[in-house]
């Protein structure tokens, strides 16, 4: 046997070799990343650990407020490779974008976005929503599935012109997917397994789960939805869908306009139509329930400018308090904190410091609708962070829920027509209470959006 000194190794030794190697390697890494980012001159950031970059400092569960850091970088791990789909719109790039986000945007326009054919839809589907809410007498219920599938309806008659009852079993399986698949996607198991693709897929079922669920979606929407090319009319486009078909008939080679483009762009329009409106709308009655004075001052100011007629878009620029109020719900909501990921396209150079071509990119929402430069009380449901000091209504420049620049939301404007219709029209025929004994909890729930947590609210008939 060979006598080994304290404080030396024996190499010899296949453990010791084996740890020793495995050592090097971490150190070979601390310093590679260091002299990488010493390279790029990045913002500075906490410095990463070797393999897991700044996972150890990362919140699981409220990722976007480790995060939100002024000018900090967060290196989440050295074998980040998220999941990249390239069909579709929200999570496509290069040309395929560019071509479905400029058909998007037209046939949004098209079937009615920003004109009276939808505001007409919202107004009809306010209808059965407070014929809904009106048949619980007051007595206490989840409003969950009921607002999702008001809102639904609308991005679905522009998809299909067609409205689904709130019932109808299509509607509420397509809900359920959409919804239980937000939930995984924000998960803490889906942030890690986005960290380390190849070892968490030998221990988290999470990513099997998501493809299944979203291959039941294609499959459904398949069914469902695009199925309808037997009814095309060419001179008679009544939706989106077929608009896409009579793009595809023209196409010759098919390039873009295909059968997977169709599905995801359907399944992303009716994801992102759906569920980011409801869950403001539920937090917009939570949030009246838990501020009953801002509630009375927004139902008065319906009864001075609206009474009992319909709410139309016309009346917001009459009503500063209730178009303030909107804002601060989806400003305190903040239900898209960590935005969706990009990457640069080039070498940018963001503040003195240089973010490299292809760097992956999280522009945090929480960090501008959070700002305290640019709200008085960020922490606060305030209104007042969107009126003067004489009651106007004022803009605000880091009010960007809907994010900025190439990728912002395509539906923005037809959210803030149903934001605006369909919450002063329940504002208008409700005043809205915790059930007895029920306390408003305002913690964001887990997931990709971030909604309220299950909760059952009263909704008492005004007229
Ligand atoms: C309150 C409601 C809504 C909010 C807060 C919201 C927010 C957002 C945000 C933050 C993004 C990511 C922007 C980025 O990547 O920088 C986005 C993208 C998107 N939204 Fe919305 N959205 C809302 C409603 C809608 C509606 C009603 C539609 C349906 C027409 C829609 C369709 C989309 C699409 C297709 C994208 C991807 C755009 C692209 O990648 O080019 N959204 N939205």
């Amino acid at each position: 046997m060979r006598e080994t000194f304290p404080g030396t190794m024996d190499l010899s030794d296949p453990t010791t070799l084996v740890l020793s190697v495995i050592l090097c390697f971490f150190v070979a890494l601390f310093f590679y990343g260091r002299k990488r980012s010493s390279k790029y001159n990045l913002p500075p950031g906490p410095r990463p650990l070797p393999i897991i970059g700044n996972l150890h400092i990362l919140d699981l569960k409220k990722p976007h407020q480790t995060l939100h850091q002024e000018m900090s970088v967060i290196i989440l791990c050295a074998l980040f490779s998220p999941l990249v789909i390239s069909t579709g719109i929200m999570f496509a790039y290069d040309d395929n974008w560019k071509m479905m986000r400029r058909f998007t945007l037209s046939a949004l326009r098209d079937f009615g976005m920003g004109k009276e054919t939808i505001e007409n839809k919202i107004t009809e589907e306010c209808d059965f929503l407070v014929e809904k809410f009106r048949s619980y007498n007051g007595e206490p219920f989840d409003n969950f599935i009921l607002i999702n599938a008001a809102v639904a309806n609308i991005i679905v008659s522009i998809l299909l012109s067609h409205r689904f009852t709130y019932e109808d079993p299509t509607l509420v399986k397509l809900l359920k997917i959409v919804n239980e698949n937000l939930r995984l996607i924000g998960s803490p198991m889906a942030v890690l397994y986005n960290a380390f693709p190849s070892i968490m897929r030998w221990c988290s079922r999470i990513q099997k789960k998501v493809a299944k669920n979203i291959n039941e979606m294609y499959v459904f929407i398949q069914e469902t939805f695009t199925s309808r090319r037997k009814e095309l009319d060419v001179n008679d486009q009544r939706n989106l869908i077929d608009a896409f078909l009579v793009k595809q008939q023209k196409e010759s080679p098919q390039l873009y306009f295909t059968n997977e483009n169709l599905t995801t762009l359907v399944s992303d329009l009716f994801a992102a139509g759906m569920e980011t409106t409801s869950t403001t709308l539920r937090w917009s009655l939570l949030l009246m329930i838990k501020y009953p004075e801002i509630q009375r001052k927004v139902q008065s100011e319906i009864e001075k400018v609206i009474g009992a007629a319909e709410p139309q878009v016309i009346h917001r620029k009459q009503m500063p308090y209730t178009d303030a109020v909107i804002h601060e719900i989806q400003r305190f909501g903040n239900i898209v904190p960590t935005n969706l990921p990009h990457a640069t396209t080039q070498d940018v150079n963001f503040r003195g410091y240089l973010l490299p071509k292809g760097i992956h990119v999280i522009a945090l929402l929480t960090s501008v609708l959070y700002d305290k430069d640019h709200f008085v009380k960020p922490d606060e449901f305030y209104p007042e962070h969107f009126l003067d000091s004489s009651g106007n209504f004022v803009r605000k420049e880091a009010f960007l829920p809907f994010s900025a620049g190439k990728r912002s939301c395509v539906g923005e404007s037809l959210a803030k027509m149903e934001l605006f219709l369909f919450f002063t029209r329940l504002m208008q025929n409700f005043t809205f209470q915790a059930p007895p004994g029920a306390t408003v909890d305002l913690t964001p729930a887990l997931g990709f959006t971030a909604g309220p947590l299950p909760h059952k609210i009263c909704a008492l008939p005004r007229v």
